[in-house]
């Protein structure tokens, strides 16, 4: 028998999500959003199966709902969900990047609930810029609701196994606190590193020196505000304890560098770099989980098509393409992913093998 989930909200998640269940045979996918052109670009597509007209009888036909939208408008559809005629073992779920406030709401609903993060994604918005494998191998955290079945999270996780993602189950309040720390605060920080160089003014070519590191570190300023206002609404409490620690970290640092001892200044960069080195490399807890290889090359037209061209002859698959804008100088950067560490190691031996080009691994 076929499952029918419904898609509520067919952004970058929902569109994403969307076309990866297209590769369960037994699914069929109905996408709904509150933009009717959005779902009818993303029925032409090919990413849903059906766009219906209307959002109450599609959720009747429903098995999963799936509502992919921005966090406060998931908790106004949940309310919504109320008043439709579900199927008596309907399950709901979410996608939303908060899970305590949407949980909290879930108590008030008749059917089961099952949060849910799947922890990929991008600067980027819209359905556009979904993708079939952008959650493979990232995690998925379930967040299911009391009194929900063990059947009801075994039916969800193994509908999500076509994502190719890590499901995970978790507490709201601790994946709430989690994120919080890895992704909501660190989101602040980059919004802000932004508007620090945009207030200065007496430095406007600042702007155009803004390579490298600052676009790196700031490339998540870039996503959608709607989406990030309702994160940080929700997750208020978690985000601003995060802003008072690093306000206390900065406090720290200002005395050291008033001090401006070489030492000690070291230290705090030798102390902060042994940790990120220590953090777990992708495919072993990461939250995006691709296996990249560095090449320098130089800036000629067709060489990215000349590196890839041999890849290809040797049949290694890569997963993703792009160029590091922190060198702009008569070098590029290439960044290839790969799904294995072995593919990684077959490609550096090939483009060892058939060019000049440095490799190197971070
Ligand atoms: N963007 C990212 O990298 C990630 C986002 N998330 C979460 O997934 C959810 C969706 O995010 P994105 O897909 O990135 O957003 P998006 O902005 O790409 O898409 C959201 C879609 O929801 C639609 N929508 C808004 N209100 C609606 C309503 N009341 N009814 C029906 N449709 C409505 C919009 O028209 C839009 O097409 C958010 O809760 C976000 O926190 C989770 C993981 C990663
Ligand atoms: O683009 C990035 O690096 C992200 O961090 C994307 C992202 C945004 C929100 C989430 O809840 C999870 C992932």
């Amino acid at each position: 028998m076929k499952t029918n989930v419904l898609i509520i909200g067919l952004g970058l998640i929902g569109g994403s999500l969307a076309k990866a269940l297209q590769r369960h045979p037994q699914v069929m996918v109905a996408g709904y959003d509150a933009d009717p052109l959005t779902a009818r670009k993303a029925y032409k597509m090919g990413i849903t199966h059906s766009s219906p007209p209307s959002l109450e009888q599609a959720a009747a036909d429903a098995d999963v709902i799936v509502f992919a939208t921005p966090v406060g408008a998931t908790l106004k559809l949940m309310e919504q969900s109320r008043f439709w005629n579900l199927k008596e073992d309907v399950i709901l779920t979410d996608t939303g990047s908060t899970k305590a406030l949407i949980m909290d709401a879930a108590k008030g609903l008749d059917h089961a609930f099952i949060g849910g993060h799947p922890m990929a994604g991008s600067h980027k918005s819209g359905v556009e810029a979904a993708k079939e494998m952008l959650f493979e191998n990232a995690f998925y955290i379930l967040t299911p609701a009391e009194g929900v079945a063990d059947s009801q999270v075994a039916f969800l996780k193994d509908l999500l196994s076509v994502t190719k993602a890590k499901v995970e189950v978790l507490a709201a309040d601790d994946h709430d606190h989690m994120t919080a720390i890895v992704s909501h605060f660190p989101h602040l920080i980059a919004a802000s590193l932004v508007h620090q160089l945009a207030k200065e003014e007496e430095q406007p070519f600042a702007r155009q020196l803004a390579a490298g590191g600052f676009r790196d570190i700031t490339r998540i300023a870039s996503s959608n505000p709607e989406m990030w206002r309702d994160i940080t609404t929700q997750n208020n409490d978690k985000i601003v304890r995060q802003l008072s620690n690093w306000m206390e970290e900065m406090e720290k640092l200002r005395t050291l560098l008033i001090a401006n001892e070489p030492e000690p200044i070291e230290k705090y960069f030798q102390d902060a770099k042994s940790v990120r080195d220590e953090l777990p490399i992708a495919g072993h807890g990461a939250m995006f989980s691709v296996y990249d290889l560095y090449v320098d090359i130089p800036d000629v037209p067709g060489i990215i098509s000349e590196v890839t061209g041999y890849l290809a002859e040797e049949s290694i698959s890569i997963v993703n393409l792009r160029i590091l804008e922190t060198r702009e100088d008569v070098f590029g950067i290439l960044v290839i992913s790969f799904q294995t560490p072995e593919d990684r190691e077959r490609a550096r031996a090939c483009i060892r093998s058939r060019t000049a080009y440095d490799t190197y691994i971070s």
